[in-house]
């Protein structure tokens, strides 16, 4: 057993196989290669990689599992996190999106390189075009380090069909933060499933909220590009 393996056991309760354990550890060090030439990540060192990146994506793996079957996108993936580690450990067709093309075409490379390149498709363009594009096509979909907790449940909510989950991965949202997502709940069609606080294992804090569509939203969505991000909606 790996390092990673050892770290999800011991840490989170989550078995990797030895297969498993080598594809992701595989597509840590890919990433590494494209980002000395392209900013991918700020985490340079493979014990940062594999703890920053590797343990906190799959922190994730049993709130992804436990949403209804079908197609799964990772929103702002930019080097690919959490979406890059779910499709190795869930086989779900997986779409990783992000706004900046050159990101999209060097996870495009990765996946291939890792045998991947059946499962992983890649979306360059900002995610309120993909909502009008691929409305309710989704059950599941995850977003780290990207945006507050009200403007990704904002952009999330078109995508999903219903009873599919928003996870999101946060170090500690404010109250303030908290509240606006809870109280925009109806608006988006959205409801808190669940929240689990925990710590990874460099002792550093984290969070992940999962939201469920329940409903319609009731504000026309998606909204203009920008708005869920720049001018979050707010609870009336
Ligand atoms: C801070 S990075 C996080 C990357 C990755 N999820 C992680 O945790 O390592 C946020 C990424 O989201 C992308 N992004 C931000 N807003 C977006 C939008 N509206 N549509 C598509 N991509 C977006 C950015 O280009 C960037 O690559």
């Amino acid at each position: 057993m790996g390092r990673l393996a050892d770290i999800m056991t011991q840490c989170h309760g989550i078995d990797i196989d030895e297969a498993q354990e080598r594809l992701l550890m595989d597509d840590l060090h890919a990433i590494m290669k494209v980002n000395e030439t392209m900013n991918l990540t700020r985490i340079l060192s493979e014990e940062g990689g594999i703890v920053l990146h590797l343990e906190d994506s799959l922190t994730g793996l049993p709130f992804v599992e436990d949403a209804p079957e079908g197609a799964y996108a990772d929103l702002g993936t930019g080097g690919g996190f959490p979406g890059m580690p779910m499709c190795v450990m869930t086989g779900r067709q997986t779409l990783l999106v992000d706004s900046v093309q050159k990101k999209v075409r060097a996870l495009e490379g990765v996946a291939s390189q890792l045998g991947l390149g059946d499962k992983v498709d890649v979306y360059a363009g900002r995610i309120e075009d993909l909502g009008r594009e691929r409305a309710g096509e989704f059950s599941v979909l995850t977003a780290r380090a990207l945006s507050a907790l009200g403007s990704l449940m904002e952009l999330a909510s078109p995508l999903l069909k219903r009873g599919g989950r928003l996870v999101c991965y946060k170090a500690q949202p404010s109250e303030e933060e908290l509240s606006c997502a809870l109280g925009i709940q109806d608006m988006v069609g959205l409801t808190l499933k669940e929240r689990r606080d925990f710590s990874l294992s460099d002792g550093s804090t984290r969070c992940i909220f999962v939201f469920e569509k329940t409903g319609k939203p009731r504000v026309k969505l998606p909204r203009r590009v920008g708005l869920a991000q720049k001018d979050p909606l707010r609870p009336r």
